[in-house]
């Protein structure tokens, strides 16, 4: 339990951050018992934060190895604006003295690079170990193995220090590893009896699209257009190029239009390399075009857009280099575009590489790559399929595929013309061949087998060669034909299903055989360019800011502009002070005290000490010139209400009964249960059922109200966030039942699925309103009338000036003569020296102060500061209303001072109204 407060106590004083995400708390427990760890975890799923934890619960060193330079600094750079010692040992490090201070323990958190952990001399880890270390963490640690896509040799050579660090927990993190890999991790590393975590690949927020399209001139003009509406509306982009011409193509492209944008490829030499990236994170620049050189590790929240201008090499690849979006859990995009050469490129990939089964290895993988582009199903379900993850639901909701009502028609003839070519010319080659031959081609390879002669030459003209291409790869993909490897050659072959096809069959009579018209297809058969689809980037970019008054906005916009000075001013990235999101946050309720700046999920404890004054003065004269009040209430729910998709006509997948119960409860206003006993129906439907054709029609991109929807079904903050424990105890969501079971009786199925639905479509938890208008009983889902009512876009928070001491005089007041002091800003750029804070001392020492619990039975109970620090702490968490309720001889303002200056202390916290002990 003291462990527990000590973990969370260091989530918010040194990250900011309220709760722990799914697996995190878990995995930290694990981690500090002394176990060896192995997690693997999706892309950006805050992996990082369970070896950053333990270090700062248990007061010794992490150690960290990491496999780019880059990587290190941009995370000691994040750590040390949180008020964290952390510095990296590399052959960048021009600082002398970190070594020797490092070994004396001053760090809480020590990267380096591989090479070093297996250079440095033994005497080194003596003295680390003799003063303390905590555990040796080994970041991408897929490196490890030579079956990961990323293979380094120096990762290897780690084992020899499982012999020098006997006690010292190991932790392996990844967010790529086949279980051929994760073994070979677990064996690489020695470890013994390891935790291991497997968490989902899912990245909810992500939508995935692929296009086909042309290298030329026009398409590239036509993508910058888009690229820069994007930048503008909605923020940083990268753009990820198989070759470097292409780098520099795009880049001159974008550049000529006046976009900030930056290049990184392996012909730049390491210092331009290091400063295009510098610039990227800054904030300086909008774009980056890049090859894979560019991303293993990058951690920039706010990238909304990641493109991928050619087929990547690997789905494990594309899953990293797109999980470099959306990190802060904004909805972004992923968009593929790939040409047919792509596909071709096995020779290129395959490179020096001697053994077949090494050059099948790649081969397998640019297949599985060019599967997922030619996919006409959902694309998440097979990104996730391919880790080995299970998805049950046949469509996300959020890809191209499930989004588009596609087209589809008979194509029984041209794929009888296909499959009888394929045949005819004994099923030894791949799709070229017969393509070719379908077209008419008199090129040497078809003359001097005589293909020629055949009946079928010539008859296939009508149509372009991609156009055939991707009819094979439907055929494919529906069972009629079959792709097979050998060494790097692919060959096609008419499959058993396909020759019941033909048997059945001739030239004049085919049985219908329906397929999709790929966009490839449409582009063939309606003669529309590529180019024309890039516009819909735009319909599905984020919706920046969506419930912010129009002085909000503006507000939000000043305020990153000013973190961004700031930023410059101390050399750091505006991300490491604080997140867009928390940026978001700070503009919709314009705190005026710390307290109250402090409790703003996001703002750590170093932010509110260095930079405190400053941000509540700059949110007071912006706030001002923009009329707008101090300390509003929260419109924060309308900002998350994300719509997914606006839909005016039915969904193509969606059945006409559900359809028409979502328009009932969306446009007509009716509640679940009138829906459900509406008169009209033959019988009244369950309630349930319902509810479930509303999740349904949600999943097709209807827009839902969820503050009405969770009003009406009676999910509070307290059953969402009960539910998000259950869900993080089992460990998946795959599975409702266990979650059920974790949860008490009166949590229903229907409050799961709708938590779920929430938190795939990014939906935040602070749309709940604190006292719902209608909320039934948990559980009680179809007993109670609900009558719909206008939704409430309004929480309630705490009002009321704190006018307690501020943390900065208080955490002062707690230290010695001989503290350290740390480098902070006193105004935008200038610095001064400024106390560093140790913050347990400051807590015990402010519990120290705290009287025995008043809590007695009088009629009129009075709230003091300890009174009501010792009720809460023997509470699981409390709302303000039981606080009043218990302490009913205060009036309410006092009750809240109280409470703000408990919370400007960092000594109880409040998460999703409730109050709590730190
Ligand atoms: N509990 C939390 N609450 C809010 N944000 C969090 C939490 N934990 C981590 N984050 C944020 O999530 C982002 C991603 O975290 P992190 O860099 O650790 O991801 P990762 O799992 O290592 O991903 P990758 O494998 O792609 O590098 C970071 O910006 C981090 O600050």
């Amino acid at each position: 339990m003291i462990k527990m407060q000590s973990m969370q106590a260091v989530l918010k004083q040194y990250f900011g951050f309220s709760s722990f995400r799914p697996y995190q708390k878990d995995v930290i427990d694990k981690i500090i018992e002394g176990n060896d760890s192995l997690i693997v975890m999706a892309t950006g799923s805050g992996k990082s934060l369970c070896y950053q934890v333990p270090p700062l619960v248990v007061g010794k060193t992490g150690v960290v190895v990491s496999p780019l330079i880059s990587l290190m600094q941009d995370q000691v750079m994040s750590l040390k604006q949180r008020g964290i010692r952390a510095e990296f040992m590399g052959s960048s490090q021009t600082d002398s003295t970190v070594q020797n201070r490092a070994e004396s323990g001053q760090f809480d958190i020590l990267y380096m690079t591989p090479e070093k952990a297996c250079l440095i001399p033994a005497s080194f880890w003596s003295k680390l170990l003799s003063v303390g270390i905590c555990l040796f963490a080994v970041d991408e640690a897929h490196c490890i193995s030579e079956w990961g896509h990323d293979f380094r040799v120096e990762y290897k050579k780690l084992d020899k220090l499982r012999g020098i660090l006997v006690d010292v927990p190991f932790i392996a993190l990844t967010a790529t590893a086949t279980e051929k890999v994760r073994t070979d991790i677990v064996n690489s590393l020695k470890m013994q009896n390891p935790y291991v975590t497997i968490g989902s690949f899912d990245r909810p927020n992500l939508f995935y699209g692929v296009k086909s399209f042309n290298r030329g001139q026009s398409f590239v003009h036509e993508l910058v257009q888009e690229v820069s509406k994007f930048v503008r509306r909605d923020g940083s982009t990268i753009i990820y190029c198989t070759t470097i011409k292409d780098v520099e193509q795009v880049f001159k492209s974008l550049k000529e239009l006046g976009i900030k944008v930056g290049t990184y490829h392996g012909q730049m030499d390491s210092k331009a390399r290091a400063e295009s990236h510098r610039l990227f994170i800054r904030d300086e620049l909008d774009v980056m075009v890049a090859t894979i050189a560019f991303g293993m590790g990058i951690d920039k929240p706010n990238i909304r857009q990641v493109i991928h201008y050619g087929c990547p090499k690997s789905l494990e690849s594309y899953y990293q280099e797109s999980g470099r979006c959306g990190r802060d859990g904004v909805a972004s995009v992923c968009w593929l575009y790939y040409t047919r050469s792509d596909f071709a490129k096995s020779d290129f990939y395959v490179g020096e590489l001697q053994t077949e089964s090494q050059r099948r290895a790649v081969v397998e993988s640019l297949m599985a790559a060019q599967q997922y582009c030619l996919l006409t199903t959902c694309r998440r379900k097979f990104l996730l399929g391919h880790f080995g993850e299970k998805v049950s639901a046949d469509k996300c909701g959020t890809c191209d595929n499930c989004i588009s009502s596609k087209r589809e028609r008979d194509m029984s003839r041209e794929a009888f013309l296909l499959m009888a070519c394929i045949q005819s010319c004994g099923s030894k080659w791949g799709l070229n061949m017969p393509v070719d031959i379908l077209r008419g081609s008199r090129a040497k390879k078809i003359i001097d087998p005589q293909y020629d002669k055949l009946p079928l030459h010539g008859l296939g003209k009508d149509y372009s060669s991609n156009w055939w291409k991707a009819l094979g790869y439907q055929l494919i993909s529906s069972g009629y034909l079959m792709e097979t490897v050998n060494d790097i050659y692919r060959t096609v072959s008419v499959s058993p299903k396909g020759y019941q096809f033909l048997s059945s069959a001739g030239p004049d009579h085919q049985a219908p055989l329906i397929l999709p018209v790929t966009s490839e297809m449409v582009d063939d058969e309606d003669n529309k360019h590529a180019s024309g689809e890039v516009g819909e980037i735009k319909s599905l970019a984020t919706v920046e800011c969506e419930g912010f008054s129009e002085a909000e906005k503006q507000l939000y916009h000043l305020l990153l502009e000013e973190r961004r000075k700031l930023a410059r001013a101390i050399g750091t990235a505006p991300y490491a002070i604080c997140g867009d999101q928390t940026i978001k946050k700070i503009a919709l309720t314009r705190p005026s005290t710390k307290a109250r700046l402090a409790n703003i999920d996001g703002v750590n404890q170093h932010l509110v000490v260095a930079h405190g004054n400053n941000f509540l003065r700059i949110i007071q004269d912006l706030s001002q010139g923009l009329n707008l009040t101090l300390d509003g209430e929260a419109t924060v729910q309308t900002a998350f209400t994300r719509k997914v998709y606006p839909v005016s006509n039915q969904p193509k997948k969606l059945t006409p009964a559900k359809f028409e119960a979502w328009k009932m409860w969306h446009e007509e206003g009716l509640s679940i249960r009138k829906i459900a006993n509406f008169p009209g129906r033959p019988a009244p439907i369950k309630e349930l059922t319902v509810h479930e054709y509303l999740m349904d029609a949600a999943q097709e991109g209807c827009e839902i109200d969820w503050i009405r929807l969770c009003d009406e079904v009676g999910l509070t903050r307290k059953v969402f966030s009960d539910i998000q424990c259950a869900i993080s105890k089992v460990g998946s969501s795959e599975k409702l039942k266990p979650i059920k079971e974790e949860l008490p009786e009166d949590i229903s199925y229907g409050h799961i699925k709708t938590c779920l639905a929430m938190q795939k479509y990014g939906i935040s938890l602070d749309v709940i309103p604190s006292n719902l208008h209608n909320a039934q009983k948990a559980g009680q889902l179809s007993n109670k009338e609900t009558e719909s009512s206008p939704c409430s876009t309004r929480t309630s928070p705490i009002e009321g000036p704190c006018e307690a001491e501020t943390l900065v005089q208080n955490s002062v007041a707690t230290l010695g003569e001989n503290e350290e002091t740390a480098s902070v800003p006193l105004t935008w750029g200038q610095t001064v020296k400024l106390p560093k804070v140790h913050f347990e001392d400051a807590l015990s020492k402010k519990r120290q102060k705290l009287s025995s619990p008043d809590d007695g039975n009088s009629i009129a109970l009075k709230a003091t500061e300890s009174s009501l620090f010792n009720w809460l702490k023997n509470k699981d968490g409390v709302t303000l209303a039981e606080i009043l309720e218990h302490f009913n001889g205060s009036e309410e303002k006092s009750v809240i001072d109280l409470l703000s200056c408990l919370e400007g202390d960092f000594l109880i916290y409040r998460k999703n109204n409730m109050y709590m002990i730190i």
